[in-house]
């Protein structure tokens, strides 16, 4: 139902879903995804419940910026994402960023569960940490923020939003899973990959 440049985009985000799926990190009805459409005003995001190993271009829909679906997609049973506001908040605080992708990895999970109390995980020195956008070298420290989890999305945003800015990739949610987002899909998708990277580097270094 999408075209022109949304066409684009949809199958750019089922190639990056279809690679989430594969590695591991988007289990059963798990993980959400989104992009900027082609009126900036307006997403594409992925339907609320669907089976990722199952997931093709009729469960990505059209919202606008307060998370109503649009036409042709709004019919009875079809739902946007539960977590539909995390993306909104993120595009509107971010007019930069183009795409918002939310993955369940299993070291997302528990390092995001051990760490809470920590409130962050910080990540220094490893040459990975150059796939995060504007990182030009691995001497630095990056922070990656924890917030509690929630089913109430509202509360996720409060705990998370002045925790932001421009050097924060993305964001765990304890328990749950990663938020990251980048200026186009590839570079989210990138980020996605490069957090799973880092947090593969960092629960090796504490069972050594
Ligand atoms: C397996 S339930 C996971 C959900 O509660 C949620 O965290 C999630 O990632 C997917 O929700 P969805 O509404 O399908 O976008
Ligand atoms: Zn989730």
């Amino acid at each position: 139902m999408f075209t022109g440049q949304n066409l684009k985009l949809t199958e750019e985000l089922l190639e990056a879903i279809r690679f989430f799926n594969h590695k591991g990190w988007s289990p059963a009805t798990s993980t959400n995804y989104s992009a900027r459409a082609e009126n900036k005003s307006e997403y594409i995001i992925s339907r609320s419940g669907v089976d990722k190993s199952k997931f093709c271009s009729s469960d990505l829909i059209l919202i606008n910026a307060k998370g109503e679906v649009l036409p042709p997609f709004n019919q009875p049973g079809i739902k946007s994402s539960a977590e539909t506001e995390i993306h909104t908040a993120l595009y509107d605080m971010f007019p930069e960023v183009n795409c918002v992708l939310h993955t369940h990895s299993v070291l997302g999970t528990v390092l995001s569960h051990s760490l809470v109390k920590e409130k962050q995980i910080r990540f220094e020195g490893f040459e990975i940490l150059k796939g995060l956008e504007g990182n030009k070298t691995h001497e630095l420290v990056e922070t990656l923020p924890i917030v509690p989890n929630s089913q109430v999305m509202s509360e996720i945003l409060n705990n998370i939003k002045g925790r932001l800015d421009k050097n924060v990739h993305g964001f765990l949610i304890a328990g749950h899973g990663l938020y990251t987002w980048g200026k186009d899909i590839a570079t989210a998708k990138r980020h996605v990959e490069t957090y799973e990277f880092l947090f593969e580097c960092y629960h090796t270094m504490r069972r050594i």
